[in-house]
């Protein structure tokens, strides 16, 4: 039988230099069971990015902050820590560092996205301070709840489309994905991958990015 897929988005889904690698929409588009994106980027995109693909909207979003599944929303992040934080690194001078329209936490609805050019140690005392923990993806950093992660995000995802989160094949890069590829049965984290992905994944690719993708679905993909 053809597996589910939980798909992160950024370092998985994308070519080394950013930006979706086209060779993943085919594939993805006639898979013959549930796609779900899973990502740290904010509720938007991913449901954009199912909708360019041309496959129903099942996302976890935010880390797991925000679940989308056919119709079916699950919002279990805390924006009000993620509003404190935000005031701290105005007051501190650094804002989130994405500039003035701040693409990225502008529909964000739960945790924070702040740019990796921000100081990590003073943005961990922010964050600590706020009972938050900072997550770096290679991407950006999140100032998240602890309790908040794609792991719980996929369980969330799977209840309401009653299916077993052990019957689902993950793949990610980052450590953001760690609970991700915990809670599903078989997690794949492409050549690319940050140690702290590789380390929770059953097996790593042998190729990079999206080829790696490539790579897994070409070998859970039915014969
Ligand atoms: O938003 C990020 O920092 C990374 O996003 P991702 O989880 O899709 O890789
Ligand atoms: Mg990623």
């Amino acid at each position: 039988m053809t597996p589910p897929l939980a798909l992160d988005i950024d370092g998985t889904l994308t070519r080394p230099d950013g930006g979706i690698d086209p060779r993943v929409f085919d594939p993805l588009r006639e898979w013959d069971a549930p796609v779900i994106i899973a990502t740290g980027k904010s509720f938007p995109y991913p449901v954009a990015l199912c909708e360019f693909i041309g496959v129903p909207e099942r996302v976890i979003a935010e880390n797991g902050g925000v679940v989308l599944v056919d119709d079916e929303a699950t919002i279990v992040g805390d924006d009000a820590a993620a509003r404190r934080v935000t005031e701290e690194l105005d007051e501190a001078g650094y804002g989130t560092g994405w500039g003035d329209v701040d693409t990225h936490n502008r529909w964000r609805e739960t945790e924070l996205s702040v740019n990796r050019t921000t100081p990590l140690d003073e943005l961990e005392d922010i964050a600590t301070a706020n009972d938050q923990i900072v997550v770096d993806t290679g991407y950006a950093y999140h100032v998240k709840s602890a309790t908040v992660n794609k792991g719980i995000g996929l369980e969330a995802a799977c209840s309401t489309l009653n299916i077993d989160p052990k019957s689902v094949v993950a793949i990610g890069d980052s450590a953001n994905d760690v609970e991700l590829f915990e809670v599903a049965g078989h997690a794949a984290a492409v050549a690319n991958a940050a140690d702290e992905a590789r380390n929770a994944a059953d097996y790593v690719t042998e190729n990079e990015y999206a080829d790696g993708v490539l790579e897994v679905l070409a070998d859970v993909r039915p014969a």
